[in-house]
């Protein structure tokens, strides 16, 4: 983002250093009077990297955001972030992190100069120019009332304070919502440099050709659960899909053996379209060689069907672990 607070120059955090995860999970669960919102959550997530926690609606990425900043007590498990437990000092894990919510609160009856005023209070003497330099870059015009921002201009100023301290992580639910595609784009090559400079950006999202552009390590959660965990490149190299044509569309077809995991299976006449994991060479051959198979096709997935597969209701429990 051309118009995010100017990057200091970098400095070593001591999570880089010693290559410690900057944020921790152990078996996360929330269970809400109607819903399990979240069972079983464990993830590390790797310093200097952009994250992305990607799900559908009511997967439970706010769950998780809301417990990993402080707002929202688990059910049980444990986490740590930046070195800092925020069940036991909110405020602490607030302090080092910018966070900036699906829908941010911000005071609707101050100006937009009196918000970065108020909120500069709380950091030290960095925080203002760089919010001001950002707002500025933003084209917002300080003397505005929070309350007549388009909601745009709202998802501006709440990134602006995100990010005016420089936080060496950075959260974020569904960042880009409102923001319009030259600023979404400026935006999100901003989180990559970021991550170039060893600060770590975690966001969450639905939008799979965003993620694509700048994640380099993904989660998928679905129903609470994790999927699929990894760096994107490899995910991507190990999922295929395979499509087996038969001469008769009764007949069975043994899976690939392990340690291939099928994903998910679909029969349509004489076809069947598998996303198969771990998929040899020399198991497309033995494909190739079952009788009653006509064709073997295979080709690398893309995100967006590893992510209906992952997220589908015909998926395979073997899914769950981990790369
Ligand atoms: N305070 C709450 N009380 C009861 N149920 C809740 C509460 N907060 C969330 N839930 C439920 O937990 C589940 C996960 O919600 P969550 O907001 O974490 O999903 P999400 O992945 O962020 O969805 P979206 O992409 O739509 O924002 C949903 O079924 C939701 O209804």
């Amino acid at each position: 983002m051309s118009s995010q607070a100017p990057v200091a120059d970098h400095l070593p955090e001591p999570n880089e250093t010693t290559m410690e995860p900057v944020i921790t999970t152990d078996a996360l669960t929330m269970h809400f009077r109607r819903c399990d919102a979240l069972m079983g959550v464990s993830l590390e997530i790797q310093p200097g990297t952009v994250f992305a926690l990607l799900g559908e609606n009511g997967a439970g990425k706010t769950t998780m955001i809301r417990i990993l900043t402080g707002f929202q007590k688990p059910t049980s498990g444990s986490c740590t972030v930046c070195g800092v437990n925020p069940l036991r000092d909110p405020q602490g894990v607030r302090r080092q992190i910018g966070y900036v919510s699906d829908a941010p609160a911000l005071y609707d009856w101050m100006t937009v100069a009196q918000i970065g005023g108020f909120t500069a209070s709380f950091y030290d003497d960095s925080f203002l120019p760089n919010y001001e330099a950002s707002i500025r870059r933003y084209d917002i015009r300080p003397e505005q009332k929070i309350r007549h921002l388009s909601k745009g201009q709202r998802a501006k100023v709440a990134l602006s304070l995100a990010l005016a301290h420089d936080p060496s992580l950075l959260i974020l639910d569904e960042p880009t919502s409102g923001l319009d595609p030259k600023v979404r784009r400026n935006f999100l090559e901003s989180m990559i440099d970021r991550a170039a400079t060893g600060r770590t950006v975690f966001l969450s999202s639905h939008q799979i050709s965003e993620v694509e552009r700048v994640a380099d390590t993904i989660a998928i959660l679905h129903h609470g659960r994790i999927r699929l965990h990894g760096p994107l490149a490899e995910l991507r190299e190990s999922i295929h899909e395979v499509v087996i044509d038969v001469d008769d569309p009764l007949r069975s077809i043994a899976p690939p053996p392990e340690p291939a995991e099928v994903l998910t299976e679909e029969t349509s006449g004489r076809s069947r379209q598998l996303f198969v994991r771990h998929l040899s060479p020399e198991m497309i051959h033995a494909l190739r060689e079952t009788p009653g198979v006509t064709e073997v096709r295979t080709r690398i997935a893309t995100l967006e069907e590893i992510f209906v597969a992952c997220t589908s209701h015909r998926t395979a429990p073997a899914m769950t672990a981990a790369i």
